[in-house]
């Protein structure tokens, strides 16, 4: 069997991402200590649950399944708890990483993808990041996931590592069979709140409606879960086949402001809720990709590239009896 490690693969990206590696012919074995994910979620392949920390455990897991890569998932990503609790996310982000680098190192193992972020941009004026683009992080989630791509940098030019960071912009929309979804306790982001507040949850709080953005609402770079977990697949293939470590963006080259998204729920039939509120700690005004680095070296072009047939799947995966 093609063997892969996929840490977090209980999560959201991650077992989206399981069943695109199945559907492409790979054993994605999940390691997951199930903090955030669903032992339910995990159909695909085997789940290991235990610990990043646990260098032992990842250890003995990668000499069982011997996989020919690592996917890295496993993370605290919630931007405003970060703020908050900045030591979390330096143990379990930063920490965490070192303890698979560990393990990964005494397996002779040397090809991960990494779960990066736009999140390690921060504040810019540019209307579409690109790679090159000053990483300025202003939160510690996005700082913690910097500190690991420095990290796999460092190792990969000293020849010890091939990597493929992936720098996701939000990533959002649901299976589109309805097999999987997304299902964050607490819920933090914002469709699956919006849509939620035209059931039975609370009204939706608008973060902030005074950015310097056409509406004054943030604008972010929506994209749906699976061509997020194409990309992996893509990025797998590249550095099975011999391809260079690299940073790539994962986004649609769309923004989309948090008013245009209630407004296109609305829509679709969907009475959001909502009310103005002051801006959340932590949030850049507005994050937009260029991707144009994943079309060209990774082939990787998004299935979904109207926003309301991304809010459509993730109206059904929310609406589900
Ligand atoms: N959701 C987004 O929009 C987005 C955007 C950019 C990057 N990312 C990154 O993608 C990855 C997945 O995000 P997600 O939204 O699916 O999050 P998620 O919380 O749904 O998934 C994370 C998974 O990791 C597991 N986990 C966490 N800490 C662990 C540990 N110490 N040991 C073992 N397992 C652990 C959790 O149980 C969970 O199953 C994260 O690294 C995140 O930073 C997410
Ligand atoms: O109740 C809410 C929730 C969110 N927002 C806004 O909606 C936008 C999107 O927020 P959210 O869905 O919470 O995503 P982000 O904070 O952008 O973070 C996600 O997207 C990042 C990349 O931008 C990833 O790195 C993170 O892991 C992932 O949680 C932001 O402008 C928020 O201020 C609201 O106005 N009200």
């Amino acid at each position: 069997m093609k063997n892969i490690l996929v840490t977090g693969g209980a999560g959201y990206i991650g077992s989206h991402t399981c069943k695109a590696l199945a559907l492409a012919g790979y054993e994605p074995i999940t390691y997951d200590n199930l903090s955030t994910g669903h032992a339910d979620a995990v159909k695909w392949g085997p789940l290991v649950t235990g610990d990043l920390h646990d260098t032992q455990k990842l250890t003995a897991c990668l000499d069982q399944y011997k996989p020919l890569v690592v996917i890295h998932f496993a993370a605290s990503a919630y931007v405003g708890e970060s703020v908050i609790n900045p030591f979390k996310y330096y143990q379990n982000n930063l920490g965490g990483s070192l303890s698979l680098l560990e393990a990964m190192r005494s397996q002779s193992l040397d090809k991960i993808i990494f779960s990066s972020t736009c999140a390690t941009y921060g504040m810019t004026d540019l209307q579409l990041i690109d790679e090159a683009c000053p990483q300025q992080p202003i939160n510690p989630y996005g700082k913690s996931k910097l500190m690991i791509e420095q990290i796999l940098a460092d190792l990969s030019n000293q020849g010890q590592l091939k990597q493929i960071s992936l720098r996701y912009f939000n990533a959002v929309g649901d299976d589109e069979d309805g097999e999987i979804g997304e299902r964050h306790n607490p819920e933090t982001h914002l469709i699956p709140l919006a849509i939620s507040s035209a059931l039975e949850g609370p009204e939706l709080k608008i973060f902030g409606t005074d950015y310097q953005t056409p509406d004054g609402t943030a604008v972010r770079d929506y994209l749906h879960v699976q061509d997020i977990g194409k990309a992996h697949i893509l990025a797998l293939e590249c550095l099975l086949s011999g391809g260079e470590s690299n940073f790539i963006n994962l986004g649609t080259g769309k923004g989309h402001s948090v008013k245009e998204i209630i407004t296109c729920l609305q829509e679709l039939g969907i009475s959001v809720r909502a009310n103005k509120a002051p801006r959340r700690a932590g949030d850049p005004a507005f994050l937009v990709a260029n991707p144009l680095k994943a079309n060209t070296l990774l082939k990787w072009q998004p299935e979904y590239t109207n926003i309301k047939d991304i809010l459509k799947t993730a109206i059904a995966w929310h609406t589900k009896a």
